[in-house]
């Protein structure tokens, strides 16, 4: 097992004080300390010995244990039965080759090395025979007063960048010095005043690692099983590490023969393959988190358990893949029962509704018997609960991270989407990353979330098979980072109005539109476009409707709800207004034949409504409302000749109808929510919408253009 050197504490029995070593030690460990050195000039062999044993209990194997110098304690202490690790070896202290051989080839034994001369004489030796080195001092501290000259941080990063072994900082370390020691360089940081000295050694040790954690890449180990479609398992797992800001790593316990549509076979490897898999990866590389996905048996669990406690790696997230979307059971009870053990080794789990029923022994009935179904685990297996509410029915789509007295909810609208497959490996390895990041569980929590939203809702673009398909895991960076795969809202709708242009100034140029503007239209022609578009907005507003029946959100279905709302008091305004005897219009203008131009336009937008297409069907209605403003207040503006604005022109109170704020606000968010339909359509799917956007233009110039 390479060791992680990240915290590592050197104990000072006088900086203790009253508290003392023991205690000091439990305390830095709880808060994240990986390795202690029990250093004391003073202490007889004898006495370090019994030291040794009570900091190996009170240890419990959560940090490794060495002793500075003292090897034949060591020796004498391991004897006694108690777990130490290592020693730390001077230039002047007991032989580093007489270590090795004693304590043996896994023992953790460092040297100190303040000089070029020391890190020849220490590469000379047997590879092998050294495993790290303590480089220091950083700066002069009092407690170590023969310290050696100061290296500073740069003399610390050239030393670091010459020695092939790792090194650990030492001397006049405080945790303002953890990013720039990290950067130089450092495996770790070794300290003694600022955490020995300090009031609570448990919030310090938990400060120095957040900030360490913070200034690296975290190294993130994905235990899972395989998809080979890449939408789940070890594949999502490593997408899900890179894109949030990880170094992700797998060991593969089981291969799926699988799509989007399901899974057809799984073949787990001999169970001595995993092993030496997770081995090869702890007996080389520093973990900073793991994150347990599909474990396909009882012997597969025990496997990972058992390495567990070997390797001890910081941070565990265990994603209980227990319940398949279907609601299949994945693991017989055998395995079910031996999942205990590796939840009780975990920091976070992140069950389904299913799983959690599974786990508390009793289906879950809605989100507030989840929420207390969840308090009942946490409790019972000493780690937080992440409740995933994405299995409920209804427009939200709820979590709740659960744990340290804590319940923390989340919500957000639901993402209508099939691309689901994944997404609670995604969810779990995007977490453990974060968590790797030095982010707070909860920070970490609501940063995952909104990264699985915005992978969630640009999944169905990606176009991956006939199923269930994944989500896009780099959708966010790829937007970000110029890799522009999908254009903008402002783009699409940018493009669109561009490629009506030509539609567009045929209307500008038809004879009606300008006999209107300059006031010569003929009554006649005028009562024809007024009934037509009596006629028109009477259907309009049943299309609309439909729209609100289709929308996805509350938001979407009140707007288009109230756009037929709108659409029909319209139309009865024109009746009251203008469709009148007095203007020469018989009662019976609904009598009155829809003309060809009106009829084609209806028939193109109920035949797009008889698709069921949501996104299609708004893109269609577009145009109504974008021609309509955009003329209505270039006419108002005087575009088309002052007259047009005059309040003694023919039509002045009709023309002043279409430059209505609250029509121009309506189409604004028309435009919006069918923009947003677009960027997140499959290309296939926004062609589509396109086209019916650009008919409908089309029905627009021919709707002008009757009359006259
Ligand atoms: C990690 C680490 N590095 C250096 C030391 C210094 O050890 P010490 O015995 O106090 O001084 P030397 O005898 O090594 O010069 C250490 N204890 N730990
Ligand atoms: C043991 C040791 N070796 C080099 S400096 C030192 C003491 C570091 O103490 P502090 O972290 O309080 O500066
Ligand atoms: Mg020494």
């Amino acid at each position: 097992m390479i060791a992680d050197l990240s915290l590592y504490l050197v104990t000072d029995p006088a900086l203790c004080g009253e508290r003392g070593v023991v205690d000091t030690v439990r305390h830095a460990v709880d808060g994240g300390v990986r390795v202690v050195q029990l250093r004391d000039k003073q202490a007889t062999d004898a006495e370090i010995t019994a030291q040794l044993i009570e900091l190996s209990r009170a240890i419990g194997g959560r940090s490794l244990l060495l002793v500075n110098d003292r090897l034949d304690a060591a020796i004498a202490a391991r004897e006694a039965g108690a777990r130490v690790d290592g020693v730390h070896l001077g230039q002047g202290d007991a032989s580093v080759l007489r270590a090795r051989s004693e304590l043996g080839p896994d023992a953790l034994i460092g040297l100190t090395a303040n000089n070029r001369a020391h890190l020849d004489a220490a590469l000379a030796l047997p590879a092998g025979t050294v495993d790290y080195l303590g480089v220091g001092v950083i700066r002069p501290t009092k407690t170590k007063p023969d310290h050696p000259p100061a290296l500073g941080v740069d003399g610390f990063r050239a030393f670091a960048a010459a020695s092939p072994l790792p090194c650990v900082a030492i001397g006049g370390v405080g945790i303002d010095d953890t990013e720039a020691l990290r950067d130089a360089g450092a495996a770790g940081l070794a300290v003694v005043s600022a955490l020995c000295a300090a009031e609570d050694p448990a919030e310090t040790a938990a400060a120095f690692v957040q900030r360490w954690r913070a200034a690296g890449v975290p190294r993130v180990l994905s235990i899972a099983g395989s998809d080979p479609s890449g939408g789940a398992g070890v594949q999502a797992d490593l997408k899900s590490i890179a894109a949030s800001g990880g170094y992700g790593m797998a060991v593969i316990t089981a291969l799926t023969a699988q799509n989007t549509q399901g899974v057809r076979a799984v073949h787990v490897p001999p169970i001595d393959f995993l092993r030496e898999q997770l081995h090869a990866i702890s007996d080389d590389i520093v973990i900073d988190a793991v994150k347990i996905g599909m474990l396909a048996n009882a012997e597969v669990i025990r496997t990972v358990v058992e390495w567990l406690d070997a390797a001890r790696p910081p941070i565990v997230v265990v994603d209980p893949v227990m319940v398949a979307t279907s609601g299949d059971r994945l693991l017989d009870a055998e395995a079910e029962h031996a999942l205990g053990a590796l939840l009780a080794r975990a920091d976070v789990i992140t069950p389904n509704l299913g799983e959690l029923g599974v786990l508390v022994g009793r289906d879950i009935d809605g989100w507030d018997d989840a929420l207390a179904a969840g308090a009942v685990l946490s409790t019972a297996i000493g780690a937080r609960v992440l409740v995933k509410g994405g299995h409920l029915d209804g427009a939200e789509a709820p979590d709740a991270l659960i744990g340290a007295g804590t319940t923390i909810e989340f919500t957000d609208a639901r993402i209508e989407t099939r691309n689901t497959h994944g997404t609670g490996c995604s969810l779990s390895s995007a977490l453990a990353t974060r968590l790797a990041r030095g982010e707070a569980p909860d920070d970490a929590v609501a940063g995952s979330r909104a990264w699985l939203r915005e992978s969630l809702r640009e999944g169905e673009a990606l176009m991956v098979g006939r199923g269930h398909g994944p989500i896009n895991h780099f959708a966010g960076l790829w937007a970000r980072g110029g890799l522009e795969t999908r254009p903008s809202a402002e783009g699409i709708a940018t493009d669109w109005w561009e490629r009506i242009s030509g539609i567009r100034s045929d209307i500008d140029g038809l004879p009606f539109i300008r006999a209107l503007a300059d006031g010569t239209l003929g009554r006649e022609a005028f009562v024809f476009y007024l009934e037509q578009d009596a006629l028109y907005l009477r259907e309009y507003a049943r299309v609309l409707a439909e729209a609100s029946r289709l929308a996805p959100t509350s938001a979407e279905q009140a707007f288009w709800a109230h756009s037929a709302h709108g659409s029909i008091v319209g139309e009865l305004e024109l009746h009251a207004s203008w469709l009148t005897p007095d203007a020469g219009v018989s009662a019976e203008t609904f009598a009155a034949e829809r003309a060809p131009a009106t009829m084609a336009y209806l028939d193109h937008l109920r035949a797009t409504a008889f698709t069921g297409d949501y996104a299609e069907l708004i893109a269609a209605i577009l145009p109504c409302f974008w021609l309509y403003d955009d003329l209505g207040r270039r006419l108002h503006a005087g575009e088309f000749g002052e007259y047009a604005c005059d309040p003694q022109h023919p039509y002045a109170s009709w023309l002043a109808t279409y430059a209505d704020p609250a029509f121009e606000q309506a189409t604004v968010q028309a435009i919006a929510y069918v923009a947003e339909a677009a960027v997140s359509a499959s290309p296939e799917r926004r062609s589509r919408m396109h086209r019916a956007f650009e008919i409908s233009a089309a029905h627009e110039l021919a709707f002008f253009a009757a009359p006259l």
